[in-house]
């Protein structure tokens, strides 16, 4: 069966970063889009919009102001009707958006764990004493440090083939990438080993993709009602809630997921001292319904037996 839109009317324009993942996921969407309404690809353009975060290479991110580094002029280019809708890496968007827009529509969630990455064999346990890590991932860094204190994190950025040549190059031993990522690309080739959760816990929201629109765009909302995803959502309720109580900028090493199995909601979270010299668990459970106030008390728990200053670098 397929579904009827409101009018027939211009293309609809898909906003997205530039980067081989994010064009990816930009057509993943157009597809489920012209399954679920039967139509052509020409029905569709996808736009592409370069975003502080891809701009400036040369710098660590917390250097340059945190949050919506990736989403800021891509939203801005929605609310200035540029484009129509805007696909997004849930793991990377702020856990409010401006006035006017909405994030309602998730894809169904791809592989939720981490990656670790390196030509040397044997895995985390495996890298030389003092390695050097290549991420710029605070959770990253601190849940490896706090696995293996003798390592040295060094700041690595780039798409996948960026970061594989600098490890040829001896930049760092290895690395860290989300599987969701290389799953979506298609990259079998990486030297890749996959994580558990009980080894290393993934970021919020880790391997969902969310599709954007403005509030009052009826075409748009019906168009992404029919490509949500309804369980991605009530996972992603439950762990954006837990980051939201955290108040998590990219400078706050936080983990957490949640995953459902009978009706049953369990959502594990993990805060770090930036440092990766301690870090803090809660593992909890709940009727699916009640996710978000789960990831609330989960936060405001952790935050309890954190205390002041637990996020502060020593
Ligand atoms: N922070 C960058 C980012 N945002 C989303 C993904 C991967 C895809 C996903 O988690 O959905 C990545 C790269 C990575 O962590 O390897």
């Amino acid at each position: 069966m397929t579904l009827d839109l409101p009018t027939p009317s211009a293309p609809l324009r898909i906003g997205t970063r530039g980067s081989p993942l994010a064009l990816a996921q930009a057509h993943e969407t157009r597809n489920r889009l012209m399954t679920a309404f039967d139509l052509p690809r020409e029905a569709f353009e996808v736009q592409v919009i370069q975003t502080t975060g891809d701009r400036v290479q040369d710098r660590e991110l917390k250097e340059l102001g945190g949050k919506g580094l990736f989403t800021r002029e891509i939203e801005l280019a929605m609310i200035q009707e540029g484009i129509d809708i805007a696909v997004h890496s849930m793991k990377d968007m702020p856990v409010l958006q401006p006035g006017g827009l909405v994030l309602d529509c998730y894809l169904p969630r791809e592989d939720v764990r981490d990656a670790f990455v390196s030509f040397h064999d044997g895995g985390i346990d495996g890298i030389p004493a003092g390695a050097r890590v290549g991420t710029s991932s605070l959770r990253r860094g601190a849940q490896m440090r706090l696995r293996r204190p003798d390592v040295e994190i060094v700041g690595f950025r780039g798409n996948v083939q960026t970061r594989l040549r600098k490890l040829t190059e001896g930049v760092a031993h290895c690395t860290f990438l989300a599987q969701a990522g290389l799953n979506r690309l298609g990259r079998k080739d990486v030297p890749a080993r996959v994580l558990e959760p009980e080894e290393m816990l993934p970021a919020i929201a880790q391997g969902a993709i969310g599709v954007e629109r403005r509030a009052d765009d009826m075409r748009a909302a019906t168009m992404l009602e029919a490509i949500h995803d309804a369980p991605t959502a009530e996972l992603l309720a439950a762990e954006r809630a837990f980051l939201a109580t955290l108040d998590g900028s990219c400078e706050t090493p936080i983990a957490g997921l949640a995953q459902v199995s009978d009706g049953t909601l369990r959502l594990r979270g993990q805060i770090l001292r930036p440092d990766g010299s301690e870090a803090l668990e809660d593992d909890a459970s709940a009727p699916v319904e009640d996710g978000a106030a789960l990831g609330e008390e989960m936060a405001l728990r952790l935050l309890e037996r954190a205390g002041n200053g637990f996020f502060d670098w020593r």
